[in-house]
């Protein structure tokens, strides 16, 4: 850590998390609590290809041109080690003796349009179990991180967010801001 405190940065508005999922939303909220003022937006962005971190990158250089301020863009998937990594459906690891996991979780940041999206990644992981617990988000249920006796979906909601890909996207996120001392010129519309 330096001793100099960054000179702080103007930002035209509030940030946009853009998300059309309710679930993440509440988890960024419950998480991000007033660390981080933002206010939610979904956007019919086209689903792109390649590398996840280019992919967000992406999103977060759309968004912020549709928005014309600060977005945070998220995206989440469960990654099999017996697919290399690769996202996939679960059902298709009946086949492989090795159900071990990760899920991650990329947010991007860009400050306006024409900014150069900054990423920060989250990674838990875990392994693969027949399904426990209440199905209201996504894989929470088959998803069992190391060192726990509960899937994701069996834990308090508190428990999941410490450890969470997504909680430790956050974070880093947090982190971040608090280093770069944004502050928020007309924050009219949050
Ligand atoms: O609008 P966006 O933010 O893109 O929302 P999405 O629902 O399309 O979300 P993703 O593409 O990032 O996620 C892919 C899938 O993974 C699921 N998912 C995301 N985060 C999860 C979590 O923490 N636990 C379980 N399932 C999750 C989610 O429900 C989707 O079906
Ligand atoms: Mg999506």
């Amino acid at each position: 850590m330096s001793g100099a405190a960054a000179a702080a940065r103007a930002l035209p508005k509030a940030v946009t998390f853009v998300t059309g999922n309710a679930k993440k939303l509440e988890e960024v909220r419950a998480i991000l609590g007033s660390s981080i003022p933002f206010q939610s937006l979904k956007l019919d962005l086209p689903e792109l290809q390649g590398e996840p971190e280019d992919i967000s990158k992406e999103k977060a250089r759309m968004a912020a041109s549709q928005v014309n301020g600060p977005v945070l863009v998220e995206d989440t998937c469960l990654c099999f080690n017996a697919l290399k990594g690769l996202p996939g459906l679960n059902n298709m690891l009946v086949a492989y003796e090795d159900k071990s996991a990760f899920a991650m979780c990329i947010f991007s940041l860009a400050l306006g349009p024409g900014e150069e999206p900054m990423t920060f990644v989250g990674k838990t992981a875990g392994k693969i179990v027949p399904a426990r617990g209440p199905a209201d988000f996504g894989w929470d249920p088959v998803f069992q991180p190391d060192g726990f006796d509960q899937t994701y979906a069996e834990m308090p909601k508190s428990v999941k967010n410490q450890i969470s890909h997504r909680g430790k996207a956050l974070a880093l996120v947090k982190e971040h801001f608090a280093a770069a001392n944004y502050k928020v010129q007309n924050d009219g519309s949050a």
